[in-house]
């Protein structure tokens, strides 16, 4: 029997690599994760999610297996799934989900590159209609499985190589530009200052306390309930990871601050009651120190719940590596929740999703630190290879 493989390149600079199986016109199966990464990362987050589809199917391919496949599978490395140089991210997989607006292409970076020319630049010529087509056709896919690193610690402190994830926290980001009164640094007295770093300074620490403490800062009559401030307390995470500054000399009183804001909560009503209430604090600082200030959203994607009939698949799948590795294990296989985001929320848009963490250690990522111990990366190969040969 011909056994039918393909691999291409989509015009979003996505690479895919697609087995038919026993029966090609079945719904596929979509796995994989990543290939770009943060500045200064780690080897693990994304990479070992497409490394451990492609080795699977490798190996249902070594045991004569393939062509025994269910349903068509198809692995997929996805571009910019970071968005550190665009800002907005999931650029991959949300082509395929169809959920980019034909604007996207004209997203341009700090050096004023869109993201139709830095394509172009890797001779792809994509244009708005060519973006849209990317959308698969949602009858044609079973669901999308990836495997990724937890970025956290919970796996280790439990003692479990493997996890699986119940779903992924919604996410905010946020660009705030503050301009004041550029001046000399010597000669202008503190009283008269219209100084837009340090009031980049004290927005940063009023966002600060009020992720650490949303109870204290939100009221509970505007637009949150207690429901959802109790599990902000639990899930809120803010960060500035990018800040910038015009002219940017020391004798100089700056004239503009750019900085990043990165909010993310299990709770989507809570998360937009933050982003509510953080704008309202930042006009009100901005104007108690005289400088003007714009609030860009550059990203917003809601938190995601995993689907139930993937995510025991996985558990059963995750059970079968582990056995195979250390003999019966008594406990359950952990279920987590994810902060980090990945694809799998814009794949989500198109069809059902499931995740699998595997431990790493100390939790760290996004850091040359980040590292998997090998057996947790056989275990999650053979989770994988289990899955496939179970779908
Ligand atoms: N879109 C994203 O959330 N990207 C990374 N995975 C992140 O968690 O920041
Ligand atoms: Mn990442
Ligand atoms: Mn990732």
């Amino acid at each position: 029997m011909l056994m039918l493989c393909s691999s291409w390149v989509d015009q979003m600079g996505n690479v895919h690599g697609r087995v038919e199986g026993a029966n090609p016109n079945a719904e596929a199966l979509l796995i994989g994760s990543h290939m770009d990464t943060v500045v200064d990362a780690g080897m693990f987050d994304g990479s070992l999610g497409i490394v451990s589809a492609i080795s699977a199917l490798k190996a249902l391919k070594v045991n004569g297996k393939l062509e025994k496949l269910k349903r068509p599978v198809e692995v997929i490395a996805f571009c910019d799934e970071e968005g550190v140089r665009f800002q907005t991210t999931f650029l991959g997989s949300g082509a395929i989900a169809g959920i980019l607006p034909a604007t996207t292409l004209e997203i341009s970076d700090k050096r004023d590159t869109m993201i139709k020319d830095v394509l172009k630049e890797n001779s792809i010529d994509i244009t708005e209609e060519k973006l849209l087509q990317l959308k698969y056709d949602p009858k044609s896919v079973w669901g999308y499985v990836e495997i990724h690193i937890e970025q956290g610690p919970v796996l280790e402190q439990k003692g479990f190589p493997l996890g699986v994830v119940k779903g992924i926290a919604g996410q905010t980001r946020l660009k705030v530009t503050v301009r004041g009164s550029q001046g000399h640094a010597g000669t202008v007295p503190m009283s008269m200052r219209q100084d837009p770093m340090a009031a980049a300074a004290e927005l940063i620490v009023v966002m600060e306390s009020l992720c650490k403490n949303p109870e204290e800062f939100l009221s509970y009559d505007d637009h949150c309930s207690d429901s959802s401030v109790k599990s902000l307390s639990s899930s809120l995470v803010c960060t500035v990871g990018e800040i910038s500054t015009w002219p940017s000399a020391s004798n100089v009183i700056p004239g503009q601050v750019t900085y990043t804001v990165d909010i993310r909560a299990i709770d989507d009503l809570g998360r937009e009651a933050v982003i509510y209430d953080l704008s309202k604090r930042i006009y009100q600082i901005c104007d108690k120190r005289s400088v003007s200030c714009n609030i860009e959203h550059k990203h917003d994607a809601g938190a995601v719940i995993c689907d139930s009939e993937l995510s025991s698949q996985l558990k059963s799948a995750a059970y079968s590596a582990l056995k195979k590795m250390e003999g019966d294990i008594q406990d359950e296989v952990p279920t987590l929740m994810s902060g980090a985001g990945h694809d799998a929320m814009a794949m989500s848009h198109l069809t059902k999703v499931g995740m699998l963490f595997v431990r790493c250690r100390g939790g760290i990522s996004h850091s040359p630190q980040e590292h998997v111990l090998d057996n947790d990366v056989w275990a999650a190969g053979l989770a994988t290879l289990s899955f496939l040969e179970n779908l």
